[in-house]
């Protein structure tokens, strides 16, 4: 089992990443907690696939275990649901010592992390992601959020977990398109952090090939992620950079309502857009926008959206979380494998990027 451990100011906690880890769960959630009651939060897929498999492993070791059940997908990550969660709890008893797991999806690691982080104050919760992106970039770092009607991710706090429990295996029942949204959160740590990561483990000829090596692909990437949060917990500086393709991405993903493009595809056509244009404004180096426009092709992910609603779009991105009072910032690539932060008067976006 590979362990990487995520030292805060605060708390540390490991990221477990082996094959078949699903069936060591109630040994390592034992490592991290007194409790033997949890509340597993999963979406019916999820359950579907693997819930039973939890459940006999927890109850075996002798769990407590009530479970809540969400619909699949991003319209979960509602208040609505947050209330509905809160309610969960409060009818399993748990209390601030007991345990909330995260089963699923960044759906569910979002909307269960935000509500932990709330319930009662703060009750310990653990991922054990099930999608790629989740286990590249979701589980880790302590980003918990739903969203508000008037944009994504509106609502949240950062709220480190427990533990972050990864089995790779998991990802082979993933539709060919979920496993796609997570190939984009890889080539954006490719992009800001390491290209050779991309050309190496990522640029795979086909599904098999891709997963047979997956969990290098994930320890690669919870490492590059660690390191980042590491050095900024609370997103004001350097964090920042592993919101590359995001300002676009969470604007068109509200623009469409989350109908038509994936988390993982909108900020594909992100990445692609911002750094067609910085390159055109200098910024990066010449060829960056081509290299990067072809790796996502490559993997199948859009890099444009049929139309381009500038004054829509341009509204949702004065929402994005990284503005400041006189301008908004943008994350850009100097080179592959480089990202910074700059800054961008609110009126000069719409021409300057959109
Ligand atoms: N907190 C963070 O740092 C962070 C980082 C990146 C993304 N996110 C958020 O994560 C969300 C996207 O997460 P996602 O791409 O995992 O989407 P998701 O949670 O909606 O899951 C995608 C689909 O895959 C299904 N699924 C999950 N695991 C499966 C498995 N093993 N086999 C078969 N099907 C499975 C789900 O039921 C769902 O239908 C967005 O809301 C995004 O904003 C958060
Ligand atoms: O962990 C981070 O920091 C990220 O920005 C990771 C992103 O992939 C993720 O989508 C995150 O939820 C976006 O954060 P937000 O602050 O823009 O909502
Ligand atoms: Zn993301």
């Amino acid at each position: 089992m590979e362990k990487i451990t995520v030292k805060l100011p605060d708390v540390s906690y490991d990221i477990c990443i082996a094959n078949g880890l699903l069936c060591q769960a109630d040994k390592l959630l034992c490592q991290v907690t007194a409790s033997k009651k949890v509340v597993i939060v999963t979406d019916e897929t999820v359950d579907g696939l693997y819930g039973e498999r939890l459940v006999m492993n927890l109850t075996a070791a002798g769990f407590q275990v009530a479970k809540f059940i969400i619909p699949p997908g991003e319209t979960s990550k509602s208040l609505a649901m947050l209330e509905k969660l809160y309610s969960s709890f409060l009818e399993a008893k748990l209390t601030r010592s007991d345990l909330v797991i995260a089963f699923g999806g960044g759906v569910v690691g979002d909307l269960t992390g935000f509500a932990a982080a709330t319930y009662l104050r703060g009750i310990a919760y653990v991922q054990i992601p099930t999608t790629l992106l989740a286990q590249i970039d979701s589980s880790v770092g302590g980003k918990t959020a739903i969203n508000l009607p008037q944009g994504k991710n509106l609502v949240g706090a950062f709220y480190q977990p427990a533990v972050v429990l990864i089995d790779p295996e998991l990802l082979r029942s993933l539709p060919q398109r979920t496993l796609r949204d997570g190939m984009a959160e890889t080539i954006k740590y490719g992009a800001i952090a390491d290209w050779n990561l991309f050309e190496q483990l990522v640029d795979c000829r086909s599904r098999e090939e891709f997963l047979s090596q997956a969990d290098r692909v994930i320890a690669a990437c919870c490492r590059i992620k660690r390191d980042v949060v590491e050095e900024d917990e609370k997103d004001i500086g350097r964090r920042m950079i592993l919101n590359f393709g995001h300002s676009i991405g969470h604007a068109i993903e509200q623009v469409y309502r989350y109908q038509t493009y994936t988390h993982g595809e909108a900020v594909a056509i992100g990445m692609a857009k911002i750094t067609e244009r910085s390159e055109m404004l200098g910024l990066s180096q010449p060829g960056t926008a081509a290299r990067l426009r072809e790796a996502l092709i490559g993997q199948g992910l859009p890099i444009e959206t049929e139309g381009w609603d500038r004054t829509a779009l341009f509204n949702a991105m004065t929402l994005d979380k990284k503005n400041a009072t006189d301008g908004l910032q943008l994350v850009v690539l100097r080179a592959l494998g480089q990202a910074d932060v700059i800054r961008i008067r609110l009126n000069d976006v719409a021409d300057a990027f959109l």
